[in-house]
């Protein structure tokens, strides 16, 4: 492909990525994959070239652009050597034309951007909440031996924790085939040590989606004790099962939930948990470096219904805690309503619950909990919150 050409794939792209987000279908990384699968003529190198466009065009856009070549031409006004490759060359994007409608910059769409504000995220903030992540890994300590790894590895703040460069492609490594790493942000494996599982606990993941945390509650709990993985989501839980596989974690129970009928699915776990993490459905603001087109997702009625299901998922997890045990009410989002706000409604509700803030070497207290974010903590945006039951 040409150069041009690579351009206006991006935009046709775009425009299929556009379309999905206003009807939230299939993220961009999915669209694309797709779209090269029937394009065979396109070698490796365009395809990374496209990606590339594709991404940069996303991340330049704040609110959801009019069309795919209105969003390209956002990333030509802020990048001009990429001008004249809307030459009309065969395959190529149509000229420029004087006065041709061109997407609107920012963080995200205006009534988002101003949440983010009254939730405390300047500029700087939110500029870094769509840089590219680089790529952690957590070794895992159920495999018993040092992996065998890349030398570029940095330490992170997490205990077990490495940094490599963005798009770093792990899954060809023996250490991950072998089980011995497993990918996942440090915020998230902050969380999980936070939460401080202990061999021997009873402990529920109760949103555990394909069990990223789960995998690392395993780790910490040595394989001993009783771990209950849950979900509503039954394809995201099924791939709970090949993971652990690899990762050696035995000990984890998955139970799938039908909406609406979780605490009747959930009745012998009533009062019994030493700890439920509840790793709530969320708008994802924390982890727009990975979907930046995730913001285009969102309208005020969606975060109304996902701050909504956050309330229930939250007083689900409380009655699983027994007496004396603790919750972790955990986000990957940097907005109020979903982190301190939904923790101080709880407590409103439940006073008789004690929140005890968790310090993690990184982040900051916000409300009762603690917040991480890409630019003060270059990890993913998270919220946690730790609340202990009356005895
Ligand atoms: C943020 S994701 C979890 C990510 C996962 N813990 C991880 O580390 O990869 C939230 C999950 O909550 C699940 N969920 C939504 N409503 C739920 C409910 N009522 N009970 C349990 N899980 C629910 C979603 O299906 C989704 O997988």
């Amino acid at each position: 492909m040409t150069p041009a050409a690579r351009v206006q794939a991006a935009i046709e792209v775009l425009d299929l990525v556009i379309d999905a987000a206003s009807e939230r279908r299939a993220p961009a990384d999915r669209i694309v994959t797709e779209w090269f699968r029937t394009r065979r003529f396109a070698g490796s190198k365009d395809r990374r070239a496209v990606r590339e466009l594709l991404f940069r065009a996303i991340r330049a856009c704040g609110p959801v652009p009019a069309t795919g070549r209105a969003a390209m031409l956002r990333l030509v006004a802020d990048d001009p050597s990429l001008a004249s490759l809307f030459d009309g060359s065969r395959h190529g994007p149509e000229p420029v034309r004087d006065g041709e409608p061109v997407a609107e910059g920012g963080s995200a769409p205006a009534w988002l951007e101003k949440r983010l504000v009254a939730s405390g995220m300047d500029a700087a903030e939110l500029a870094t909440l769509l840089d590219r992540a680089p790529l952690d890994v957590r070794v895992n300590s159920l495999r018993g031996t040092t992996p065998s790894l890349p030398e570029n590895g940095e330490a992170t703040h997490a205990r077990l924790g490495l940094r490599y460069p963005p798009g770093t492609q792990v899954e060809q490594w023996d250490a991950w085939r072998e089980g011995a790493i497993e990918v996942q942000d440090t915020a998230s494996q902050l969380v999980c040590e936070a939460l401080n599982a202990r061999p021997g606990e009873q402990v529920i993941d109760l949103c555990a989606g394909a069990g990223g945390k789960t995998l690392a509650l395993a780790a910490a709990m040595e394989n001993r004790g009783r771990l209950l993985a849950c979900d509503v989501d039954r394809a995201r839980l099924s791939r709970l099962a090949p993971r652990a596989e690899r990762a050696g974690a035995t000990m984890i129970e998955a139970r799938l939930l039908n909406p609406g009928q979780e605490r009747a699915m959930l009745e012998d776990w009533q009062d019994a948990a030493d700890a439920v993490l509840a790793d709530a459905p969320c708008s994802g603001s924390g982890t727009w470096r990975r979907n930046p087109e995730a913001r285009w997702r969102l309208d005020e009625a969606e975060l109304e219904r996902i701050t909504r299901l956050q309330h229930h998922v939250l007083n689900l997890a409380a009655g699983l805690v027994r007496p004396g045990g603790r919750l972790f009410y955990v986000v990957c989002s940097v907005l109020d309503e979903e982190g301190p706000d939904q923790v101080a409604r709880f407590l409103a509700e439940n006073p008789d619950w004690r929140p005890v803030r968790p310090v993690l070497p990184a982040g900051n207290a916000r409300g009762e909990g603690w917040r991480l974010t890409p630019f003060r903590d270059e990890t993913d945006g998270f919220f946690v919150a730790c609340l202990v039951s009356p005895c």
